[in-house]
């Protein structure tokens, strides 16, 4: 579905990505994770055509993608949920989700796949003439992930959903993630909540200082050797990442 090879991003002087490589299967959930800076939101936004890379390729089910503005890659099935959301919050919860529906011909699907997200997430319903702003953190990421999905993306890049947000409401998202599978939809996210990421994804990359340090199967990753290391780019203390 997605093959990123030898990926270099900078910003300025800053190296944020160096040589990045990873793939994403049709049908599964993929995350990548790492400490603050890795280089994990640059890899989605690259990957979602926000940020040019310096060198490096983007295939998307076999076409290279690099260089398509990230408004034309939602009509190639890919879309981003980025990090804070960006919801328009003057707007209502109904507007907000159609938004993500703009530009599509197939009305009658559009109207499927309204009651599909309304019942992926009961909450967006009561909330349907809301503005947007009023909702919490955790429904606003909802609302985020709800529109996203309303342009029927085969691939989703999610950055982050957990951030500043209560357990028990990650708890909520990562369900609705975990049944976006069921609907098709192949899952490419960003985490620094290991636990999650490790909980919800059939595979795992793990970043540090611009690089894939490791990865492997979400199963067997945590207990390996040199998971430690591979995070923390040292020998951290043992149960560091919980
Ligand atoms: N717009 C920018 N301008 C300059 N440097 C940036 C910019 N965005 C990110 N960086 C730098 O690039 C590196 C990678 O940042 P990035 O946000 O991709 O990491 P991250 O793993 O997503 O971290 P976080 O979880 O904190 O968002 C960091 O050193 C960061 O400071």
């Amino acid at each position: 579905m997605l093959k990123v090879g030898d990926l270099h991003v900078s910003y300025g002087n800053v190296a944020a990505l160096r040589g990045v490589s990873i793939e994403v299967e049709k049908g599964e959930i993929v995350a990548v994770i790492g400490p603050n800076g890795a280089g994990k939101s640059t890899l989605l936004l690259t990957i979602a055509g926000v940020v040019r890379p310096a060198r490096g390729s983007v295939m998307l089910e076999e076409g290279s993608i690099l260089g398509i503005a990230p408004e034309r890659l939602v009509t190639r099935g890919l879309s981003l949920v980025p990090e804070g959301r960006h919801i328009f919050a003057s707007m209502t919860v109904a507007e907000n989700i159609r938004l993500g529906g703009t530009g599509r011909q197939d009305k009658p699907a559009v109207a499927q796949d309204l009651e599909r997200v309304l019942a992926m997430f009961p909450i967006l319903r009561q909330r349907y003439q809301q503005k947007a702003g009023q909702l919490s953190g955790g429904e606003q990421q909802m609302l985020a992930i709800a529109r996203a999905i309303m342009a029927r993306p085969r691939l989703l890049l999610i950055d982050e959903p957990s951030l500043g947000l209560a357990p028990l409401i990650v708890n909520q998202v990562y369900e609705a993630v975990a049944a976006l599978r069921q609907s098709g939809v192949t899952v490419l996210v960003v985490e620094q909540n290991v636990h999650r990421a490790l909980a919800v994804a059939d595979r795992t990359y793990v970043m540090n200082s611009g690089a894939v340090t490791m990865a492997g199967r979400s199963a067997e990753l945590k207990s390996a050797e040199g998971f430690q290391e591979a995070y923390f780019g040292f020998r951290g203390a043992k149960g560091a990442v919980a």
